[in-house]
Order: structure tokens, then sequence, then C-alpha cells
């Protein structure tokens, strides 16, 4: 498991020193995913706009969440900011010092992250359903033009 914490930190600290100029766009998404959203301003507008859309979300946060727990009590694994405290792999106190953000204050089991799971299931529904909605008036469109053409025997 060392391993895997090693090169998870190594990830973190190469985004964190090398995405730097990425970090407001890269926040924004993340906030933009959070899966608390979807109880209080996702589901009750995607189900005014498209009810199918709606009940999606719903879904993907009972489900989604769900999963996530049962995940982290099967793994329950060490989050990156504390296993670098408390590991002895690095000699020397020359642990790596990662850079901590609200999000990523939490205490519990850190693996799965529950924010990855749950952001990534919001933006899957949101653009799926995005896309879908700018692809059908295409698809009308070219069989409204096949049946033209058809019709006049072009
Ligand atoms: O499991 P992680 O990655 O710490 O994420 C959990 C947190 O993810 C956040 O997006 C949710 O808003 C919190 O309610 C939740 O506790």
């Amino acid at each position: 498991m060392d391993f895997l914490h090693r090169n998870g930190v190594l990830i973190i600290q190469h985004l964190q020193k090398d995405y730097r100029a990425y970090y407001d766009f890269l926040n924004f998404m993340s906030n933009v995913g959070d899966p608390r959203n979807i109880f209080s301003i996702y589901f009750p507008l995607w189900f005014q706009l498209n009810q199918t859309v709606g009940t999606k979300m719903i879904w993907v946060a009972v489900i989604g969440d769900w999963f996530n727990l049962i995940f982290k009590w099967v793994l329950f694994g060490h989050r990156p900011y504390w296993w670098v405290q408390e590991t002895q792999i690095y000699q020397n106190h020359s642990s790596s010092c990662l850079e901590q953000f609200p999000t990523t204050c939490e205490t519990g089991p850190g693996s799965p992250s529950g924010h990855a799971m749950g952001s990534s299931c919001v933006w899957y529904v949101m653009v799926t359903a995005a896309l879908s909605r700018s692809v059908s008036p295409m698809d009308k469109f070219s069989v409204t033009r096949h049946r033209y053409a058809g019709g006049r025997g072009l």
C-alpha cells in the first residue's frame, strides 16, 4: 500500500506545482460537480426541465453515495494529507508537503474519494443530458431532409 500512497503523493505534488495556473478552473469544476449540490440545486432544477434527467440525478446521488460508503468500509484507506505525516518511509523528516483545501479537510477514510466519485457522476449526467439536447435537433433536421430528398426522388 505504501507504494500506492507514495505515487499518489507524487501525482498530487505534480498537479499542485505544475498545474497551478489552472487552479481556478479546476476548483470551479470541482465545486460545480460537488455532490451536495445535487439535492439543493441540480435535482429541483433538472426535474423542472426534464424529469428523466432529474430522476437520473437523484439516483446517481443515492447509488453513488451508497457504493462509496461500502467501498470506504472495505478499503478504509488513508488520506494522502495525513499519510505523509505518519509514514516512516521518508527519511530524515524529508516528508512531502501537500497543500490542503477546504474540500480536502475531511476526517473519514479517504479511499475511494466520495468527492471524485460523486463529481464524475454529476458531470456525466449533465454532459450526456446537454449532448442529447444538442444532438436531437440536428437528428430531426437530417431525418426531415432525408425524407424530403427521398420524396422528390433525389
Ligand atoms: O470522500 P471524500 O473525497 O473526502 O469526499 C467526501 C465529501 O465530498 C464532498 O463533495 C461532499 O460535499 C461532502 O459532503 C463529502 O463529505
